[in-house]
C-alpha cells in the first residue's frame, strides 16, 4: 500500500471507528459486533505502526473508549481508568506470554477472572462511606453517576469497620442479569417502548438516566475487581489478596477466579468457560487476565490505553449454520406483526435452536433472505438467536426472496405501515383475535387492573367460547354465572374468586385504567403523566394531538397514537360501558383538609427519596398548609425539598436558578 493510500485508509477508518465508539458508549446502541469492530480497530493500529507519519494522538487506537456525556458532571480520576488490549487467538495470548517473561522473568502467577459485559465503574470511599462514582469516560475524566450507583444493592452505601484504608477507589463492572433483562425489555416492548439489544446496553443506558428513582427499578448489580489507594501496597502485595480483602469488607467479588502458574493453565480456564459461561445468569464476553504480583505490574507498567500486565481473551459469539425453512408472522396486542424464522433445529450455544428472530421487513430485506437458504445464527444477550448473515456460497439459483404478505395472517385486513416506521400493523384492531386477547391479557394483568382469580388462559378459553369479546365483557361475566359454572375446569369456587376479582378491580384509579386500555406507547409511565395532566377521560378524549403534546415528556408518537385511539366510536362505547360498570374515570381529587396557612401563597417542587415521609405525604402536606406544588424547577419556584437520590440534574437546575434547597426538617419546621 502507498503511503497516500495508507493516509486515506486510514482516516476512513478513524472516522469510522469514532462514529461505533459513539454509538457504544454514549447512546449504548451499537450498529456492528464487537469482532467486526476488534477487527477494524487492529487494521487501523497495523497501518498506523507500518506508516507513524500518519498517527494521530486522537486516534481510537490511542485513546480509551469514552462514554462522556453533557448530562453530567465531569470528574477527574484520580488513577487513569484504561482499556484491555485483547486477543480471540491462543498464538496472540502466548506472544503476551513471552512478552511478560521478557520483561519480568518466569516467576510469576496470573490471575485469571471472568470478564463481565458491562460498563465499568471506578467508586471512591472515604473512612468507609461511598463518596463518589464515576464512569470510565475517556479514561481521565468520567461522568459522575453517583446518585445513580447509589440505588445499586450489592454495593454498600457504608462499610463496616474492617482494616480497610481511609480512601481507597474501588473499580468493578456494573451489568444486568439476563433474566431481568428479558422481563424489563418485554415490558419495554409491550409499551411500544425502544427496546435494548442486550443486557450491556441495557445497564450502560440506565447509569446514563437522569431519573435515579428510575434507576432503582431497573435492577442493576456489580462485581468488584479492582483497588486503588496510596496504602495499597502496604496493606497487600498483590492482586489476589487484595481481592480476598475486598470481599470481606462487604463487596461482590466474583468466586469464579483462578491462579494460575502458566500460560497453558489459563488456557484451560479459558476453555473451561468457553462453555460454562451458558450457566450463568449473567453475561461474559472474555476472560480477563492479570499478572498478580503489584511490583511486576510496575514493571511492565503502561502503554498509553492499556496495562501490560494485563489482557483480555474474548470469546466469538458463537455461531451455527442451518437451513431457513419459512416464516411465521405473529400478530402482537397492539397489532404489531413480528416475522419470525423457523429454522431446521440446530444446537447452538447449549441449547437447541428452531427459530429466530427478524424483527421486521427492514430485517429480511437487509439479510436478503431468500427462501431455502442457509444461515448463519448467532446467540447474543437475547434468548431467541438472530439470524447474522446468508451463506451466498450455498443459495439455490433459482431461489425466491420472501413476500412480507400485505394482509393480517390471522384476520386477513390490510396491513399498514407508517412512514418512518419499520413495523408492519393490522389495524383491525376490535377484530383480530390476537389482538382482542392480547389486549384483555394485558387489562387484567398485575400492573393494569390486576384482577384476581383470572389468568391469561381464562382469557383465551371465555374468548373462543364467546363469553368474551372485549375488555367490557369482563363485567358483565357475573351475569353469565350459569354458562360459567358449566365450563370444564372452572369450579364453583374459582368462579366467585374470578368474579369477586373482577368486582374488586373497580376500585383501581383511573391511571390504572387507562394504562389498562392498552394504547399504543401508553405505558405505565406514560398513563400516569397524562391522568395526573388531564385529571379525567373525557378531557384527555377530547384533547387535540398538540394539547396531548404539550405534555411534559410525551411526544408525537404518543400524542399520535392517544387521539386516533379516542377517535374510534366503538372505543367511546367501550369506555361508556365502562363507566356503567363503576370504573374510576377521573383522578380522586385529594381534598386535604386545611390545616394551616404557613405555606400559603408559596411554590414547591419535592425530589429524591425521604427518610420519614413518602413523596404522598410530602404532598399532601405542603397542600394541607396552602402551599403549592409545581412539577419542574424554574426560577419562579419558592423551595426544592430534596431528599436522598434525587437527579443530579435537578439540583444542578436548582443551584442554578438559586431556588433555595430545603430539607424535610426545614419543611417541616417552617410548618411549626
Ligand atoms: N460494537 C461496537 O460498535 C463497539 C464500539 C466500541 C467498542 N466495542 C467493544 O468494546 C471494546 C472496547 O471496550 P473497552 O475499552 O471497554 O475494552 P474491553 O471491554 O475489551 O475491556 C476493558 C474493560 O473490561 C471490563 N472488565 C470486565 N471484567 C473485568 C475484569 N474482571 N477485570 C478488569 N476489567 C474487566 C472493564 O470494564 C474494562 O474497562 C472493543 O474491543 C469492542 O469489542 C464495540
Ligand atoms: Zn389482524
Amino acid at each position: 500500500m502507498s503511503p497516500a493510500e495508507a493516509a486515506i485508509r486510514i482516516e476512513e477508518l478513524t472516522k469510522e471507528l469514532n462514529t461505533y465508539n459513539y454509538q457504544y458508549y454514549v447512546l449504548a446502541n451499537p450498529t456492528i459486533s464487537d469482532y467486526d469492530f476488534d477487527l477494524k480497530l487492529k487494521e487501523l493500529d497495523a497501518l498506523e505502526q507500518q506508516f507513524p507519519q500518519f498517527l494521530d494522538p486522537d486516534s481510537p487506537t490511542q485513546k480509551v473508549g469514552g462514554d462522556i456525556t453533557q448530562r453530567f458532571d465531569t470528574v477527574r480520576h484520580r488513577w487513569p481508568m484504561l482499556s484491555l488490549s485483547n486477543t480471540y487467538s491462543e498464538q496472540e495470548l502466548r506472544d503476551f506470554d513471552n512478552r511478560v517473561r521478557k520483561a519480568i522473568g518466569n516467576d510469576f502467577e496470573y490471575v485469571c477472572e471472568l470478564k463481565f459485559d458491562g460498563l465499568s465503574i471506578s467508586i471512591t470511599y472515604e473512612n468507609g462511606v461511598l463518596k463518589r462514582a464515576v464512569t470510565r469516560g475517556d479514561g481521565v475524566q468520567g461522568d459522575d453517576v453517583t446518585a445513580n450507583v447509589r440505588t445499586i444493592k450489592s454495593i454498600p452505601n457504608r462499610l463496616k469497620p474492617n482494616g480497610y484504608p481511609d480512601l481507597f477507589e474501588i473499580r468493578g463492572e456494573i451489568f444486568m442479569h439476563r433474566a431481568a433483562f428479558q422481563r424489563l425489555n418485554n415490558e419495554r416492548i409491550e409499551n411500544g417502548e425502544m427496546a435494548y439489544a442486550n443486557p450491556r446496553n441495557f445497564a450502560a443506558g440506565t447509569i446514563k438516566l437522569q431519573d435515579s428513582a428510575e434507576v432503582a427499578r431497573r435492577p442493576l448489580d456489580c462485581f468488584l475487581y479492582f483497588l486503588y489507594s496510596n496504602e495499597r501496597n502496604r496493606l497487600f502485595s498483590n492482586h489476589w489478596d487484595s481481592l480476598q480483602a475486598v470481599k470481606a469488607w462487604g463487596f461482590h467479588v466474583s468466586e469464579h477466579m483462578a491462579l494460575c502458574s502458566s500460560i497453558d493453565e489459563v488456557l484451560a480456564f479459558i476453555a473451561k468457560w468457553e462453555q460454562g459461561r451458558y450457566d450463568l445468569s449473567y453475561d461474559i464476553d472474555g476472560i480477563v487476565i492479570k499478572v498478580n504480583d503489584y511490583g511486576q505490574q510496575e514493571e511492565l507498567g503502561f502503554t498509553a490505553k492499556s496495562p501490560r500486565w494485563a489482557i483480555s481473551y474474548k470469546y466469538k459469539a458463537e455461531q451455527a449454520e442451518t437451513k431457513f425453512l419459512s416464516v411465521s408472522y405473529q400478530v402482537g396486542r397492539t397489532g404489531a406483526v413480528t416475522p419470525v424464522a423457523n429454522l431446521s433445529p440446530v444446537l447452538l450455544a447449549g441449547t437447541t435452536v428452531k427459530r429466530a428472530s427478524l424483527h421486521n421487513a427492514n430485517e429480511i430485506a437487509r439479510l436478503d433472505l431468500r427462501e431455502g437458504d442457509m444461515v448463519f445464527v448467532e446467540k447474543g444477550g437475547e434468548i431467541i438467536p438472530k439470524i447474522t448473515a446468508v451463506n451466498l456460497l450455498k443459495r439455490k439459483p433459482e431461489s425466491q426472496p420472501i413476500s412480507y404478505p400485505l394482509t393480517c395472517p390471522e384476520c386477513g385486513t390490510s396491513l399498514v405501515r407508517k412512514p418512518g416506521e419499520a413495523v408492519h400493523y393490522c389495524p383491525n384492531d376490535e377484530g383480530c383475535p390476537p389482538q382482542i386477547v392480547g389486549r384483555m391479557q394485558h387489562f387484567i394483568g398485575r400492573k393494569a387492573m390486576d384482577i384476581e382469580g383470572m389468568g391469561d388462559e381464562t382469557i383465551e378459553t371465555f374468548f373462543k367460547q364467546g363469553l368474551l369479546h372485549n375488555i367490557t365483557d369482563i363485567y358483565s361475566l357475573k351475569d353469565k354465572q350459569e354458562t360459567l359454572v358449566r365450563l370444564d375446569r372452572f369450579g364453583q369456587k374459582s368462579i366467585e374468586n374470578m368474579l369477586a376479582g373482577i368486582e374488586k378491580s373497580k376500585e383501581k384509579p383511573f391511571e390504572k385504567v387507562l394504562f389498562a386500555l392498552g394504547i399504543r406507547y401508553v405505558g405505565e409511565t406514560i398513563a400516569k403523566k397524562l391522568a395526573s395532566h388531564f385529571k379525567n377521560m373525557d378531557a384527555l378524549a377530547a384533547a387535540s394531538k398538540e394539547e396531548i403534546e404539550s405534555v411534559y415528556e410525551i411526544g408525537e408518537r404518543i400524542a399520535e397514537s392517544v387521539t386516533e385511539y379516542f377517535a374510534k366510536d366503538v372505543h367511546r362505547e367501550q369506555l361508556e360501558r365502562l363507566r356503567q360498570h363503576g370504573l374510576h374515570l377521573a383522578i380522586e381529587e385529594k381534598t386535604n383538609e386545611r390545616l394551616g396557612d404557613a405555606l400559603s401563597g408559596k411554590t414547591f417542587v419535592i425530589s429524591g427519596v425521604f427518610e420519614h415521609f413518602s413523596r404522598e405525604e410530602l404532598t399532601s402536606l405542603i397542600e394541607s398548609h396552602g402551599g403549592k406544588l409545581l412539577s419542574s424547577i424554574s426560577g419562579k419556584l419558592d423551595y426544592l425539598v430534596a431528599g436522598d437520590k434525587m437527579g443530579p440534574s435537578k439540583l444542578a437546575k436548582a443551584e442554578k436558578l438559586k431556588v433555595p434547597i430545603i430539607s424535610e426538617q426545614e419543611l417541616l419546621s417552617m410548618i411549626n
